[in-house]
This record gives C-alpha cells, structure tokens and sequence, in this order.
C-alpha cells in the first residue's frame, strides 16, 4: 500500500505556508478587521445603536480570530449557523485522531488551515445581524477590475477580431487561437489578492494575448495539445460536448475565463459551459455569483464598445443554457478532491458527465494534488489519487510550495535558475491527466 507524503503545514519555518501562517493571513485578516470596523459607522447610521454594537461585535471576534493565529492556538470546532459546519468539525476530528499533537494553526495540515480562517471570517459575518452577507473583499475585487480595464479593452477587441476573421471550419486557425485563450486564461491567475494579501495585483500587462511568446518558457508542463485532441475527439463523438470551469480569481482572471468560454461557445467547440464559482469570501479575490453579476453589469454599462457587447453577449448566453452557473459549497471545505467522491458524491457523479473540467488557479492545484510533499517528478495521476471523474486541466500559476509532473532533475535546475521559483507566480502549469 503505497503511503502518501505528509501535508504541507507551518511546522516548518522554511515552508511557504509558515510564511502565510505567520504573516499573510494576520495582515489579509487586518485588512478584514478595517474594513468591519469602517462598517461601524454605516450600520449605526441605517440600524442605530443595534447596528452600531453589532459591527463592534464582529470587530471584536475576528480581532479574537487574528490573536489565536498569531498566538498558534488549538483549533476548535466550529459552532455557528452556517450549513456546512459538520463538514469542516468532521475533518477536524479526523486529522486529530490521526495526530498525537493537538492541532493548531501552525501544525495542522496548511490546507486546512488556511482554508479555515476564510471559513471563521464567513461564520462571523453569518453570526451579526447586519453583516450576514457582507463580503469584506468585494471593494477589493471590484478595484482590481477597475485597475485592469486596459487589458480587458484590448482582449475583447482581439476576441472580437478573432470571431470576425476566423472560419469555424479552418481548424489549424482555431487550434492557434484556442491555445492563445487558454494561455491568457492562464496567466489571468496571476491577478490574484491572496498572495499579494489584499496589495493591488491588477492586470499591468495592457495586451496579455500579444505577451504569450515572451512568457512560454515559464509554463513548465504544457498538455494544450493534449486538452485540445480532446475536445476535436469529444466533437466528433458527442452532439453536445459540455465543459465545466471551477473558477478561481475574481476581477481580470473571471474576464479572461469568460473570453475563453465565449471562443469555445462561438466556435462551436463546446456547446454548453457551466462555471463554478465560491458560495462565502474566499482566498481575498475568489469569485463568487455576486461578483460575476456585478462585473458584467459593470462591463455592460462600459463605453467600450467591444466590451460592452462581450458582456451583454455572455448574458444571453446565461439566459439561453449555453452558459450555467452552479454552486456548490464543496469548493469551500478544506477536503482535497481525492475526497469528493465520499463527501460530494453527486457533484462527483456531475463532474463524470463533463467532457472537460478545466481547474483555475493555485489552490485548486493544491487541492487536487491534496498538498502533500510530494517529490516533484511524481506523475500528475499519481497525485491525483483517483480523483478523476473526467479528463481535466489544472490552469495554475505557481504560488504554493507543490508541484508535480516535472522531469527528473527539472526542480533542481528551476531552483537554480530562481530559489522563489513555485511560489512567486512567475512559472505555471497546464497540467491534464488527459491520455490522447
Ligand atoms: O488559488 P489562487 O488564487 O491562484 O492562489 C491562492 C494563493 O494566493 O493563496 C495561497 C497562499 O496564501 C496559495 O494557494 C496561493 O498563493
Ligand atoms: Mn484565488
């Protein structure tokens, strides 16, 4: 029986995830704690002194929240009103009757952890009486695309121009197009609030799709072929083929993961796409319904015009069934992948339906490969630890201290070439256990 390596947790000083422990998460959670107390003076103004003592009261818990991470105290079970309570108290109990060491925020698995204190900040929030839905990163995400409206002009001119000159029969054409995408979907990922612990990280590059010669030598594994065999094979087979996308970043990474669809549903290369996005704040910039509505309402209302037909074109799409969202709170436990058969077994038995899931983004990376330590020549399937209810691809930047796939000798070289190398953003992943 082959024995898995251990997690990835804050035990060691040397690891990125002590480095989040120890000092991202106490500042992405101060960021939190300003902007509840800048809501102290609003809910006194709409509900008076209740509102007023009511932002206080979740001031004072997440204040609470940040001193037990930074003082490494044990963790406890939740005990709030959210649905998905048992979910999370079960892995807890899991992890602590496997473990002789109490677990605590710098002990217990990293992916837990981290995951945990975004599930604190939502059973918080869910506990006021005011403050139920407020999502204390929406300014933040709606900043960032704000800030990147230069990349989103030019990209959706570029779309625009591709679906005007482009034969949806000239396949080497489309081929040539659909990688360009699927890299701009990629590279979308760097735009993400948690690794800059809620800094500005908008889009600085004005024309993403004309960057990607200069950028190809940091994608490491690239299985583009591969994924696009795969949906020329499902065509040909299937009179409906169906891609699913879990989604990660809100902001410029959602826009570039919309262009993307909107190829695929145009070109007739997918006929349906369902997207799915996080049901509470995640992760500072994950993207949640409320913030796609809010986008392309945004975009619609933008004096760009390639923009704000895009944007108004991807609406009729989520009104003709040629797009879907579907939520599920499975993407906001702590479980790795491997363990959505057991605990999500119909979003299982969904996913094995799919022609395709692609997976946005470096926590989704983590989750699949269930951040363990694992050497980094170990094979993708391996990692996997069958989770694999359909071929998928990870689209990830490296932001995590895992990687799997890589040649033998490749992590030696890279680390040479730059020690920050898996956790700088800088390398990514398109990475598929698709076998062509
Ligand atoms: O999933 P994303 O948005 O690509 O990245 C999430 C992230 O920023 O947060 C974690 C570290 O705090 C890492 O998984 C990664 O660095
Ligand atoms: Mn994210």
């Amino acid at each position: 029986m082959e024995t898995n390596p251990s997690p990835l947790s804050a035990k060691h000083e040397s690891s990125f995830a002590y480095g989040t422990v120890k000092d991202r998460m106490p500042r992405i959670l101060t960021k939190v704690i300003d902007v509840c107390h800048k809501q102290i003076q609003s809910s006194k103004e709409c509900f008076g002194e209740d509102g007023r003592k009511d932002a206080i009261d979740v001031v004072g818990k997440l204040s609470q929240l940040r001193s037990e991470i930074m003082t490494d105290k044990p963790l406890f079970a939740l005990d709030d009103q959210l649905k998905d309570k048992e979910a999370w108290n079960k892995r807890l109990q899991q992890y602590r009757d496997s473990n002789d060491s109490p677990a605590s925020w710098f002990t217990a698995p990293w992916l837990y952890v981290e995951c945990f204190m975004y599930r604190r900040i939502a059973g918080v929030l869910n506990s006021s009486t005011y403050l139920k839905t407020f999502d204390p990163f929406a300014e933040q995400k709606q900043q960032s695309l704000m800030q990147s409206m230069t990349a989103v002009e030019n990209l959706a001119t570029f779309l625009h121009s591709v679906k005007q000159s482009v034969k949806v029969n000239d396949t080497a054409m489309l081929k040539q197009f659909f990688v360009d995408f699927l890299q701009v979907s990629l590279w979308g990922n760097k735009c993400d609030l948690s690794i800059s612990a809620g800094e500005e990280n908008s889009q600085n590059v004005s024309e993403p799709h004309k960057n990607l010669e200069a950028l190809k030598k940091f994608i490491l594994i690239d299985y583009s072929n591969d994924v696009w065999n795969l949906i020329l094979k499902q065509k040909k087979r299937k009179d409906q083929v169906r891609i699913d996308v879990v989604l990660d970043n809100a902001g410029f990474e959602l826009f570039t993961d919309l262009v993307l669809c909107e190829f695929l549903l145009f070109f007739n290369l997918a006929d349906v796409i369902i997207i799915h996005p996080k049901c509470i704040p995640w992760f500072v910039s994950d993207v949640n319904a409320s913030d796609l509505n809010w986008m392309l309402s945004y975009l619609s209302s933008c004096s760009f015009e390639e923009v704000s037909q895009l944007s108004t074109k991807l609406q009729e799409r989520f009104k003709d069934g040629s797009m879907l969202l579907m939520k599920n709170d499975f993407w906001t436990l702590p479980d790795p992948f491997c363990l959505m058969n057991e605990s999500s077994s119909e979003l299982y038995k969904y996913f094995s339906s799919s022609d395709l899931v692609l997976f946005k983004g470096d926590l989704n990376y983590r989750k699949l490969v269930g951040d363990l330590d694992w050497p980094h020549d170990t094979s993708f399937k391996m990692a996997l630890r069958h989770f694999s209810p359909t071929s998928l691809c990870s689209l990830r930047t490296l932001k995590a201290d895992v990687v799997v796939g890589l040649k033998p000798g490749q992590a030696k070289l890279l680390a040479k070439e730059c020690k920050e190398w898996m956790v700088n953003g800088q390398y990514a992943v398109i990475e598929s256990n698709i076998i062509c």
